[in-house]
């Protein structure tokens, strides 16, 4: 049976962003906290948002860590609280994404952050109290700005992930003019998980195939235009398609992620280093598609038709081959992963709820052979 979930309004093109006052109103935000990070601001992009409300109105948490942490989403909800704010906007990538709506879940709901874990797949103890949220991307990538998950690294080491329809930003503001600065290296690594969620969404054997035409039209934009937005920044076209395949791959993931994603969440709950999730997932992939040969029926042959591979071309190779030209590592050695973390990046894969919708169900033996595999 396909289970349809919430879909979020976006507004979608070059100078959405105008569009912010408006959907502030719209949804009776007048106190917003604004929740970023250094590497945007940076980037002056804080700036440029800001430009466009009362800044007397707005409070600034720009703390977020890498990948987001239980500790960033207490000082978020202080910031809150001392602005008095009724609402968040999320600004930049899939970063401050999920942790404003981790903010937006902590100033509403009582209680450590762990009873909020899924329960099953979309069901958990999150409830409509959840502060609104206005998503707007900087990357091309996670999507986080119409899922309903939020990825959150725990004090005591673990990973929570936190599934609600509750937590879709109640609007996405996706203006790729944000994205025409984004250094070649992070648009190389955040097209690449776009690319994977289409991919992975596609290969779910869940029936749902309004999410597989999604899912093989973005994986069909990113395919195409990666290239171009990393090798050309400015390249307007081509930062409007993976923004749109970054958000195709959002709405599409709702059908069940895979087994790169077990073992990139895995990998990213480390503290140190601190990995990017876009990275290892093009580090993974490859490996995971030799793995899940035979058990995806004529799917490779279709998207082999759609990247226009030859019939016969083999799929992991030509990743290969792209993640190469994008300059993305191949190995985790390259990142900073090293043998003794595999034990415990293990251990969370197995326990990741990408596992419920792989074409093959890796082993603990398994994950351990495809890490040692990407080492
Ligand atoms: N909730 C979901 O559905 C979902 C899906 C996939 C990934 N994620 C999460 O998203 C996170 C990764 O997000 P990401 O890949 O977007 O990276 P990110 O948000 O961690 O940002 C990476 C770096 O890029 C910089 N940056 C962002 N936009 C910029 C711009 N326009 N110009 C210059 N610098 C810019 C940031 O400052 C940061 O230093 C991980 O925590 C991952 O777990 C969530
Ligand atoms: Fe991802």
């Amino acid at each position: 049976m396909a289970t349809i979930g919430y879909l979020t309004t976006t507004i979608f093109d070059f100078g959405a962003i105008k569009s912010l006052p408006t959907e502030l109103n719209a949804l009776g935000i007048h106190r917003p906290l604004l929740v970023t990070d250094a590497g945007v601001q940076e980037a002056g992009i804080a700036a440029q948002v800001l430009s466009r409300l009362d800044q007397s109105t707005v409070t600034v948490f720009a703390g977020t860590p890498p990948n987001p942490t239980e500790e960033a989403v207490r000082e978020g909800v202080a910031a809150y609280c001392d602005g008095g704010c009724d609402g968040v906007i999320a600004l930049g990538g899939g970063s401050p994404i999920d942790l404003a709506k981790g903010v937006a879940l902590a100033a509403t709901h009582e209680g450590p952050l762990e009873q909020y874990a899924a329960i099953r797949d979309g069901v958990s103890r999150i409830t409509a109290k959840v502060a609104p949220v206005i998503a707007i991307p900087t990357t091309a990538g996670t999507g986080s700005e119409v899922g309903r998950g939020a990825l959150l690294n725990l004090t005591n080491g673990s990973k929570l992930a936190l599934i609600s329809p509750y937590l879709i930003p109640r609007r996405a503001i996706c203006d790729p003019e944000l994205t025409l600065g984004l250094p070649p290296l992070l648009t190389a690594a955040t097209g690449i998980d776009a690319l994977t969620h289409c991919i992975e969404t596609f290969l779910s054997p869940l029936i749902n195939p309004p999410a597989e035409a999604i899912a093989l039209d973005g994986a069909q934009r990113a395919w195409r235009f990666i290239q171009r937005a990393v090798t050309k920044g400015a390249d307007r076209e081509a930062r409007w398609e993976m923004m749109m395949a970054a958000l195709e791959g959002g709405l599409t993931f709702q059908k069940g992620l895979g087994a790169v994603h077990s073992l990139s969440h895995a990998a990213g709950a480390l503290r140190s280093p601190t990995l990017h999730h876009g990275m290892l997932n093009g580090v993974f992939l490859p490996h995971v598609l030799r793995f899940n040969a035979g058990h995806v029926g004529e799917k490779y042959a279709t998207l082999r038709n759609l990247f226009s591979l030859d019939n016969n071309a083999d799929l992991a190779e030509a990743m290969v081959r792209l993640l190469k030209s994008l300059g993305l590592p191949l190995t985790l050695s390259e990142m900073g992963f090293r043998q003794e973390h595999i034990a415990a990046t293990v251990t969370r894969a197995m326990a990741d709820h990408s596992n419920a919708t792989t074409p093959r169900r890796p082993s603990a033996g398994d994950f351990e052979t495809l890490l040692r595999a990407a080492l």
